[in-house]
């Protein structure tokens, strides 16, 4: 959303000059873009202006989450500038929709305006030559020259993502080119027959069949598609493979963030338990899952490098990588480059939910530059939801608006699938105000009751979604809502304590807690106030005092459920108009309830999100 800033407004850069001075205060720049590409053209001396304009918009494209700058989506934000300068309207639209991300719902600088952002400036459009002109003096100039910026597939790069892109590009066509895995193809028909012995397993077969020969598979499905026991039988049949040759290959599990790590753990050994005995015990109990990071190995000098990688490389034999729709291009470079050329890769996750929160869209481009050909397999009957929110789910995933009003209007309240089309949020209240008191003050009894278990186990039985973290919508007024409810309905006055739901907002790997990761502020046996997190068969019971950063979570953003899953979801749509509001956000959102989910918003809210796409310019789809 374009917006024109006051002379107060902290994402003016003080220090910026001429057209970049004009972006920025026409609400197309942020400070932070603005800072960065100042110091690069510098830098190099560049003395061009549209160089340097071109410069400031790839670091804005990549703090969106595009690994490059497409022009046809730059041209359109200057445009959408330009019309909010001209009639000095707040907050005008994004044409071509730049990313909707994570560090806008969470940080929200603002994005959804507070109000009270007067339209004292002007913007002043720059004036872009056409896009062969615009590229070619782009690569002419000193950043093109030093290779700062670089331009390719018609898209401009910072250096670095171009890089790795490429990178990720080329050892995965190595790792396609290299001898593949020999497997014993009578051995894995015999398993395949033992572990999926049903019809209703075929999907998963083929997708075992296929992985148990190659070095790189990516398994691609929604929630509920049978990955997890696609894993579990892959894992289990190619230990069986090597019982011959005497070594036992080494595994690892992770995924982008703790709490991933730890559901993927749990439903690996879930997947286990349902196959054979001799199946079953080949992989044992003892397997571990951990994050992406710390596989590699953290690096007390850099966030982007790792202990491990090429030099020194994972000494794993099979490495399988689950929620990989949340992999960013660097991270899933630092990982390829970490891995020996014999080693497997898996990766695992549902293309269609939200990208990573730092730049590229590594799935979804995968999936959709290999096609169904390549490394790429898909699952694609669930076997986890109902009907009702399979068949809605699946509709905003094609994009079929008239066919999600169409689920919607059809609902019956109280079923699976429930709609309050209001556009006022406090019309809800009537139908919410019980069902979060109800949820909250069952926590709150709990927590008294130190039922450590149930309390966590209830914390599992609802959550209330919303896009943004301020504004009507947001998360931070529906956390005072619910706590000042729970207030007034019980005899609790004031801030509720116990039974109070939490959200780790920082990685503790001292007390194994991770961001995203939920919990219970609850009562010990000594009396003493405790915040009660992990699965409810083994609660972790830790000191509020040695807490690291928690937030309350009545409610939480649908970028920080992600990963995770609740009996029965409340979304709170924004208005029409909010950027975030896409159709992979809609969809991780709905996909996040295994029984029930009710969607509060208006019926143009819900066709904007189905319609309106993530865009994230990316090259790694044309590469592979
Ligand atoms: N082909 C199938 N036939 C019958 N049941 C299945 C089949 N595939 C999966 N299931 C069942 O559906 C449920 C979900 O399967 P699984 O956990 O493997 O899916 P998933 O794709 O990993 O789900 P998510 O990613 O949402 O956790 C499990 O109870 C599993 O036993």
């Amino acid at each position: 959303m374009t917006e024109i800033l006051d002379g107060y407004d902290r994402r003016l850069a003080r220090t910026a000059t001429g057209e970049l001075a004009d972006l920025n205060a026409a609400g197309i720049l942020e400070a932070a873009d603005v800072h960065v590409a100042t110091r690069l053209a510098e830098l190099v001396d560049e003395s061009d202006p549209l160089a340097r304009v071109t410069l400031a918009l790839t670091v804005r494209a990549a703090r969106e989450g595009s690994t490059s700058m497409a022009p046809e989506h730059a041209r359109e934000l200057l445009a959408a500038g330009a019309t909010a300068g001209d009639s000095g309207v707040q907050g005008g639209t994004e044409a071509g929709g730049g990313t909707a991300r994570d560090g806008e719902s969470e940080g929200n600088g603002g994005i959804e305006s507070d109000g009270g952002i007067e339209g004292t400036s002007t913007a002043s459009p720059f004036e872009l030559p056409p896009t062969d002109a615009w590229l070619d003096r782009v690569r002419t100039s000193a950043l093109g020259e030093a290779g700062v910026l670089l331009v390719e597939h018609g898209l401009v790069y910072l250096d670095r993502y171009h890089r790795e892109e490429v990178q990720v590009a080329d050892d995965l066509a190595r790792r396609a080119a290299a001898p593949q895995p020999s497997i014993d193809a009578q051995m894995l028909q015999d398993g395949l027959d033992r572990v999926f012995a049903e019809a209703t397993w075929s999907e998963q077969r083929s997708a075992v069949q296929a992985a148990a020969g190659r070095l790189t598979t990516v398994l691609a499905g929604g929630p509920g598609t049978g990955k997890t026991s696609t894993v579990a039988g892959l894992l289990t049949l190619l230990l069986e493979q090597a019982e011959s040759s005497g070594h036992r290959p080494r595994i690892a599990l992770a995924a982008p963030t703790g709490k991933a790590a730890a559901r993927l753990r749990e439903s690996v050994l879930g997947s286990l338990a349902g196959l054979p005995a001799q199946d079953r015990d080949r992989l044992g109990s003892d397997i571990e899952a951990v994050t992406i990071h710390r596989l590699l190995g953290w690096r007390p000098d850099s966030g982007n490098r790792f202990r491990r990688d090429r030099r020194n490389p994972l000494p794993h034999d099979i490495v399988i990588i689950d929620e990989a729709s949340m992999l960013s291009l660097t991270l899933t470079a630092r990982l390829l480059e970490a891995l020996r050329p014999t080693t497997r890769l898996l990766l695992v996750g549902d293309p269609d939910q939200l990208a990573s929160v730092e730049a590229g869209a590594v799935l979804a481009d995968l999936v959709a530059g290999y096609g169904e050909s390549g490394p790429v397999v898909r699952l694609s009957t669930s076997h986890r939801f109902g009907q009702e929110i399979g068949e809605l789910a699946e509709a905003v995933r094609v994009g079929d608006a008239d066919r999600v009003l169409e689920l919607l209007d059809a609902a019956a309240p109280g079923g699976p699938v429930e709609h309050l089309p209001v556009d006022d949020v406090l019309g809800a209240d009537e139908v919410l105000r019980p069902r979060l008191v109800e949820h909250a003050a069952r926590l709150r009894d709990l927590a008294l009751a130190r039922r450590h278990a149930d309390a966590l186990r209830a914390l599992g039985e609802h959550r209330l979604l919303c896009a943004h973290r301020d504004g009507p919508w947001g998360v931070g007024p529906w956390n005072d809502r619910v706590e000042r409810w729970l207030g007034e309905t019980t005899d609790y006055a004031g801030r509720q304590v116990l039974g109070r739901p939490l959200l780790v907002t920082t990685n503790d790997r001292g007390l194994g807690l991770y961001n995203g990761d939920t919990g219970v502020m609850s009562l010990r046996e000594d009396g003493r106030v405790v915040g009660v997190f992990g699965e409810p068969t083994a609660p972790q019971v830790h000191a509020v005092s040695t807490l690291g950063e928690v937030d309350t979570a009545h409610a939480m953003t649908i970028h920080k459920s992600q990963g995770s899953q609740a009996r029965s979801i409340t979304v709170l749509l924004p208005d029409a108009d909010s950027r975030l509001l896409t159709r992979e956000l809609l969809y991780t959102a709905i996909t996040r309830a295994q029984e029930s989910i009710t969607l509060v918003g208006s019926h143009e809210a819900i066709r904007a999100a189905v319609t309106r796409r993530t865009q994230r310019a990316t090259g790694l789809r044309h590469r592979v």
